[in-house]
């Protein structure tokens, strides 16, 4: 098993302009572990996520992986370090080929053909349409693509936002397959932002709820536990 990731947040708080949006989040996500974060639109997830990866510029409060401080590092420089992100808005380049998505993914063409192969392995459509434009790819292709795009680099801490979204049952199936089978194979840690309860729940092995940017509860995934989080989710 290769060596695996604790991803701790301690106090963290982010927002846009004066708007705070993130309040104060302390949470540790242990080495190897699917970890769920939910909460009803608006309440911060994507804000969390970008405030961890660098993308926006944390008020307060430190992000440590490894026990190591990462506050401050670029998010380029986090990529490198084995931090995966499959985003949740806009992320191929529509008018660029799969494989051209793909290949952006890696500093060099060196480590390509491995990595191609890992993600084959996974969505075997990917090799057979290799050529094609993203763009015009379906919701459910392009989904499958962001994800594989974010495992060419055999991140030890991947990060995805709402891949769910849109999908049809049997391809939010396949990609919980791959989810669980990068955490057991390869000891990959996993937040995982989801709307889709029955989804998130199929996966994690814990969960947290965000209301208004703050922790409101979270707990390990077991017998009660969608009954719990179907209470924070109410209107
Ligand atoms: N670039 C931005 N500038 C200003 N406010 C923003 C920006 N992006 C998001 N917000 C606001 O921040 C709040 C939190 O948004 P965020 O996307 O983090 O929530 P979320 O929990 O991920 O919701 P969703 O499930 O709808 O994506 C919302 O009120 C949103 O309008």
């Amino acid at each position: 098993m290769r060596e695996t990731v604790k991803l701790e947040l301690s106090g963290l708080c982010s927002g846009y302009g004066s708007v705070s949006i993130v309040n104060g989040v302390t949470l540790s996500v242990k080495s190897g572990e699917i970890f769920a974060l939910m909460g009803k639109n608006g309440m911060g997830k994507t804000t969390l996520l970008k405030s961890i990866l660098g993308l926006i510029k944390p008020t307060q409060g430190e992000v440590s992986v490894d026990g190591k401080p990462i506050s401050g590092r670029s998010t380029a420089e986090l990529i490198s370090a084995g931090i995966g992100y499959a985003p949740q808005e806009q992320p191929l380049f529509q008018d660029l080929s799969i494989r051209d998505n793909l290949r952006l993914a890696l500093r060099t063409d060196r480590d390509l053909k491995p990595a191609l192969e890992r993600v084959f392995t996974y969505f075997p459509f990917l090799k057979e349409r290799m050529q094609q434009k993203a763009g015009t790819l379906s919701g459910g292709e392009q989904k499958m693509l962001i994800l594989s795009r974010a495992l060419m680099l055999k991140p030890r801490l991947l990060f995805i936002d709402e891949i769910s979204e849109g999908l049809q049952p049997s391809v939010v199936s396949k990609i919980g397959e791959v989810l669980a089978y990068e955490r057991d194979d390869n000891g990959t840690t996993i937040i995982l932002v989801e709307q889709n309860l029955d989804f998130a729940l199929s996966v994690a092995d814990r969960w947290a709820v965000l209301k208004l940017g703050a922790i409101d509860d979270q707990d390990q995934n077991g017998p009660g536990t969608r009954e719990r989080v179907l209470q924070h989710l109410k209107i």
